[in-house]
């Protein structure tokens, strides 16, 4: 567990020491609740919420909404405009200079691609949360969801692309399968305030 302690606004004048800033990437594939976790985590922790779909390109989402899986190519751009969100400015009205964001962050290599704002600055710490369920789950929840762009037919192939994260040491793996969303919520932000010792 770090001893770092986040700060609980955007000044470090107190001690003259810079507090880390923490991105926190909440991942998985599609209707595994990403976007549901990020804003309870961010409500409660008064971190700022970003939904990294807003950010893919019209012709992704147009793609998306015919089941048709995005490639690597269309992938790259999305993905390093989420990871600019590192190291721009938060909201000055934020309580925290902190953020949650979506990303399904699928493979290893997108992971990395989000990891490297971090890498060269000492003062931001990039983690991530996998929420972890079976494709029979998915399925449910994609057909049971109403007006969003990535149906059940996006299931399949999200399975496929996705390279779990097992044994990388920044990500923390939450089990999201059949749980109440007030427990699967609960733990998330147990567990992600056990990473930040807060
Ligand atoms: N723990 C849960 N139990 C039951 N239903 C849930 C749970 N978490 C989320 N849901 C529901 O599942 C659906 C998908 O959730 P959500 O939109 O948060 O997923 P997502 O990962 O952000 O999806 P996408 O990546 O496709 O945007 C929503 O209708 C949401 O209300
Ligand atoms: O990597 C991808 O294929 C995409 O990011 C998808 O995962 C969508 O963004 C999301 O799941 C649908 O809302």
């Amino acid at each position: 567990m770090s001893s770092e302690q986040p700060p609980s606004n955007h000044s470090n004048s107190s001690n003259n020491q810079k507090k880390p800033r923490w991105i926190w990437f909440i991942t998985g594939p599609t209707a595994c609740g990403k976007t549901t976790v990020a804003k309870s985590l961010a409500q409660s922790l008064g971190f700022s919420f970003v939904e990294g779909d807003d950010y893919h390109p019209k012709a992704n989402v147009e793609k998306m909404s015919h089941n048709i899986p995005l490639t690597t190519a269309d992938r790259t751009a999305w993905l390093e405009a989420l990871r600019d969100h590192e190291s721009a400015q938060p909201p000055a009205n934020a309580p925290t200079p902190h953020l949650a964001v979506t990303c399904s962050a699928l493979k290893r290599e997108y992971r990395d691609v989000l990891r490297a704002g971090g890498e060269h600055a000492g003062d931001l710490k990039v983690r991530f949360v996998f929420l972890d369920v079976e494709e029979e789950v998915l399925r449910e929840r994609a057909r049971a969801r109403k007006g969003h762009f990535a149906g059940e037919g996006l299931v399949r192939s999200q399975m496929e692309a996705l390279e779990r994260p097992d044994g990388e040491g920044d990500v923390v793996l939450v089990d999201v399968g059949r749980r109440k969303q007030e427990d699967v919520e609960a733990e998330v932000e147990r567990r992600v305030r056990e990473a930040m010792g807060i």
